[in-house]
């Protein structure tokens, strides 16, 4: 596990245990190790630049993440690819994206329960997803299944707004018995889409995702919730209320989807509101930057040392220097809430937004991970004296989510292809003096 930005001393592992005499006395524990769990629609983006007649034409609603029958695919895929249209093709789907960036980010192991074909051809959809995924995500659970996996073509406007078709192929297919409960149960989180929950009738990912989240519940496994697209929160807000006041430990969104799930345009509004029904969001808003929000406990809470901040709660970063905390683990719950703009205005020019969500969430729940490793392996730290949700403060974990957004934009890919660069390691000295 590569810790998410440099600490101080008193919070890294004891330096006397690698005292070679001193270990002769101490019979080390083996090391604990943490991962995250994610169940995901095994796709690949096909990513083209389109003008918006295109998405008329195939009554495709712009930003909208719309399933599409084979005929629709076949003409689709023949049209952009006789125009010259298509500029890439990755691995992609939302969590898949997520644990890929987390096991970059943490050089640490992550699972994912998804399909894959059965037969594999090389150059194929599958073979090419298989080959852009981190070699620390952990595949071995992946269900084989008869058929390609799934295609989602990305389709770039020419404002940057991009909107999905997606061509399901067999990527719905998982059935509850390919959750495997051991992993999710020792897993530091499970982390879930909201569009596991729009399988036709004879599909299986929305039972899987629905037993995953019953074994995380068992073992008090953080439920992380990912909202997708605010066509599918809309079309009734009251059931994705429920269904995350049941479930969700951590809500990520952007801030149309919290419009759409909360009624609330302004950021901060909605996650007051939607912290209501769970304990922790992570709200993106595009230019705008990021909020974190959550909970803290009364008597923990910690004062930012940044300027106090206006907004439709005055002053609301005032603790933002606290860290989140199950609302039921706080004797006196505060909701504490942070924000921060992009890094550096975001990059010089952003080619499309694909992705950049993704790889905020992969970082919280790189700190999240980091916490649990910190805990099992010095438990008598001095953090660990009460039981945090994550190992930073709301304020770090925006940097740190922030940067890692950044990053996406700038690669031009929803996946990482390295970690941030080392002499970022810690964020506050090299990256924020700046
Ligand atoms: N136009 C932009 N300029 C600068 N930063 C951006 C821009 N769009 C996105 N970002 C960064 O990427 C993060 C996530 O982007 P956003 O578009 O809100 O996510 P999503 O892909 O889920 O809609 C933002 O919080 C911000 O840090
Ligand atoms: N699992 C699914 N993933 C989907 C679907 N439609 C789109 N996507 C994926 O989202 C990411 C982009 O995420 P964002 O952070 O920019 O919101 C992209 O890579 C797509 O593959 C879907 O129906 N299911």
């Amino acid at each position: 596990m590569k810790f998410p930005g440099q600490r101080k001393s008193k919070h890294y592992f004891p330096v006397k245990t690698r005292d070679p005499l001193l270990a002769q006395l101490t019979q080390l524990p083996e090391p604990f190790t943490t991962y995250i769990s994610g169940i995901d629609q095994t796709l690949v983006d096909i990513e083209a630049k389109v003008e918006d007649e295109l998405l008329t034409r195939y009554q495709l609603p712009k930003g909208n993440s719309t399933l599409i029958n084979d005929e629709q695919a076949h003409a689709l895929y023949t049209e952009l690819q006789a125009n010259g249209l298509i500029s890439d093709e990755f691995a992609g789907g939302t969590i898949g994206n997520t644990v890929h960036n987390y096991s970059i980010l943490a050089d640490d192991r992550s699972v994912l329960f998804g399909v894959m074909s059965k037969n594999i051809e090389v150059g194929s959809y599958s073979y090419r997803y298989l080959c852009h995924t981190s070699s620390k995500v952990d595949l071995n659970y992946l269900q084989p299944v008869d058929g390609p996996i799934g295609r989602c073509f990305t389709l770039i406007s020419e404002c940057g707004e991009r909107t999905f078709a997606i061509s399901k192929g067999a990527m719905d297919k998982l059935t509850p018995d390919y959750i495997n409960k051991e992993v999710v149960q020792g897993g530091s989180a499970l982390v879930l889409t909201a569009y596991l929950m729009r399988a036709s009738e004879g599909d299986g990912i929305t039972d899987a995702a629905m037993t995953a989240i019953q074994f995380a519940k068992e073992a008090d496994v953080p439920v992380v919730l990912t909202l997708g697209t605010r066509f599918l929160i809309a079309e009734d807000p009251v059931w994705w209320q429920n269904f995350i006041s049941e479930h969700v430990t951590i809500l990520a969104m952007n801030e149309d989807e919290a419009e759409a799930l909360t009624g609330h345009k302004d950021p901060l509004l909605a996650c007051e509101a939607a912290l209501e029904w769970c304990d922790m969001i992570l709200l993106t808003a595009g230019p705008v930057g990021l909020y974190t929000a959550g909970y803290a406990d009364d008597a923990e809470k910690r004062e930012t040392s940044h300027q106090l901040l206006p907004g439709s709660i005055p002053e609301f970063n005032r603790y933002e220097f606290s860290r989140p905390k199950n609302k039921a683990d706080c004797e006196n719950p505060l909701k504490v809430y942070a924000h921060i703009s992009p890094y550096m205005g975001g990059p010089e020019r952003i080619r499309n937004t694909n992705g950049a969500g993704d790889g905020a969430l992969s970082a919280l729940l790189h700190d999240l991970s980091a916490n649990t490793f910190h805990k099992a392996n010095v438990p008598g730290s001095s953090k660990h004296k009460r039981d945090g949700l994550c190992y930073s403060s709301f304020s770090q974990i925006c940097k740190y989510a922030n940067r890692v957004a950044y990053e996406v934009l700038a690669q031009h890919s929803p996946r990482l292809s390295r970690g941030l660069p080392e002499r970022e390691d810690s964020l506050e000295e090299s990256y924020w003096g700046r």
